[in-house]
């Protein structure tokens, strides 16, 4: 029988993510010191760092050293080059929502993706305060723990709810670009506008029909890898900002469940630059 490829690695992504999950959860109050990253609002605590090291880690133990590639949220952050080569690369979350978890606002997901030849084979978003497994293999479909999920029939925007989050960053001009969009979205009308606080949970929320479209510009290669796939699976699409091809670094992306609402959403959006994830490091 043909050999189902990167099967094994998904499984084991799936009880990785549940592990890393089970972590978040029992991270009491010991663990949230907060320090901060790129602004005074980008948060980081012990407990991304533990869980992304428990990820990597167990991902190494089980596939061995320098088999695999990684991109990971806090290794990145701590100097780690953020480059998608052809090598099979996993980029991982290890806790999308910071800022939820410090406040126990109650949206948390892990997020594992797994790209080969720079192409996404599969993405695993669990969200750990729900429990609930997100999961979609390339050609696969997309699936909520075992039920099979599709994205909403919805094609008038007037009948839609769309996601859009602000970031991290604060810079005036970007923000009064944010709020213009939203302000112009929300004025179609459509039915309203939300936000879980975490793009990895977003995109699994298009993914599964309870809402029509998720963008923005500013989120990470890992914050979204995962749920592209998931959209994608679940019948979605993922485009530029711009109307373009999406480019998982480029910082910037829409999903939705399809062209009409997408095209729609991107009439409204004012573009704003990011730098994209794999630009080179400024040499400080
Ligand atoms: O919680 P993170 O991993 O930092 O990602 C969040 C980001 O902090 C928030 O500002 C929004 O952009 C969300 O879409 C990200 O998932
Ligand atoms: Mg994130």
């Amino acid at each position: 029988m043909a050999e189902d490829l990167w099967k094994k690695e998904y499984d084991f992504a799936v009880a990785v993510a549940r592990k890393a999950g089970a972590v978040i959860r029992e991270a009491g109050e010991k663990e949230i010191k907060v320090c901060t990253k790129s602004s005074t609002v980008d948060l980081v605590t012990k407990t991304d760092e533990r869980v992304e090291k428990i990820i990597i880690g167990s991902l190494k133990e089980e596939f061995g050293e320098g088999t695999h590639c990684f991109i990971g949220e806090e290794s990145v952050a701590k100097g780690e080059p953020c480059i998608l080569t052809d090598k099979p690369t996993w980029i991982i979350d290890p806790v999308d929502g910071t800022t939820n978890f410090v406040h126990g606002f109650p949206f948390v997901a892990v997020s594992i993706a797994f790209a080969v030849n720079k192409e996404l084979e599969f993405g695993v978003v669990y969200s750990c305060l729900e429990d609930k497994m997100y999961k979609a293999r390339r050609g696969k479909g997309a699936f909520c723990d075992d039920d099979r999920i599709t994205v909403s029939d919805v094609e008038e925007i007037k009948k839609s709810i769309i996601i859009s989050e602000h970031g991290t960053d604060r810079s005036p001009e970007k923000v009064k670009k944010i709020f213009s969009t939203m302000q112009k979205i929300l004025c179609i009308p459509v039915h309203g506008l939300r936000g879980s606080g975490t793009a990895a949970t977003n995109m699994c929320l298009v993914a599964c029909g309870a809402v029509e479209a998720f963008f923005e510009i500013g989120i990470h290669c890992w914050d979204i890898a995962a749920g592209a796939v998931i959209v994608k699976e679940a019948g979605g699409i993922l485009l530029d900002v711009d109307g373009g091809p999406f480019d998982l670094m480029s910082r910037r992306m829409v999903s939705a469940n399809n062209k009409k609402i997408a095209d729609r959403i991107i009439k409204e959006i004012e573009i704003f630059p990011a730098e994209r994830d794999d630009a080179p490091i400024q040499k400080k």
